[in-house]
């Protein structure tokens, strides 16, 4: 049951970034506090709705894909590769373009091997930008994406491929709506 991911969603509040109405929550954001029950809670249900068939890594982008990755990670035991907004230069590493609905910039994968089996988890969904990047990213290092799961998705969006999501939300000025919830 989603209690605590949807009362919280619905009570967060939200601030302006441009013309985007920027919601925050733990899951999304890390403040005011992630709550152990909040983050259990996610943790479960990802494990549940995702396919896991000999999936060799979760891929997750920094700083937001950390927290629910880790937790998915200490109940699967499959190890978590972190997209980072730092670049080291390994061998192999692929740079990525990352634009959201309020800034742009590098992610830099590193970590993944040719014929790996992953899943990719984000906390939110929104234009898409960023698992686009990861997708395309992923495709050029040579793995297969077996599955996909954001927690929040926020409004439609089409990024080339199917995808899960836990909850689906709609954010306007006077906060954020849960529309639906997948489970
Ligand atoms: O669908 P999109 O429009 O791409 O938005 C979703 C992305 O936006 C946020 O990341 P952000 O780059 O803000 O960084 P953060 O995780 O460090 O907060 C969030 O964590 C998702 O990765
Ligand atoms: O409105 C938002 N809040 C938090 N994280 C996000 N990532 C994309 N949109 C948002």
């Amino acid at each position: 049951m989603f209690n605590k991911l949807v009362t919280s969603l619905e009570s967060c509040p939200m601030v302006q970034r441009g013309e985007y109405h920027y919601f925050i929550h733990p899951v999304s954001d890390g403040v005011p506090l992630v709550e152990p029950a909040l983050l259990r809670e996610v943790a479960i249900e990802m494990v549940r709705v995702l396919d896991l068939t000999r999936v060799n890594k979760i891929v997750v982008a920094e700083a937001m894909g950390i927290h629910i990755g880790v937790a998915l990670s200490l109940i699967t035991d499959i190890p978590l590769c972190i997209v980072r907004k730092r670049h080291y230069d390994l061998p192999g590493e692929v740079a990525l373009h990352q634009s959201t609905g309020y800034s742009k910039g590098e992610l830099y994968l590193n970590g993944i091997e040719e014929g790996d089996r992953v899943v990719i988890v984000d906390d939110v969904l929104s234009t898409g930008g960023t698992m686009k990047a990861l997708l395309e990213g992923l495709a050029v290092a040579g793995a297969e994406v077996r599955d996909v799961l954001v927690v929040i998705k926020r409004g439609e969006c089409d990024i080339g491929r199917d995808y899960k999501a836990l909850v689906e939300i709609e954010v306007d000025e006077s906060g954020v709506h849960v529309k639906d919830t997948f489970f």
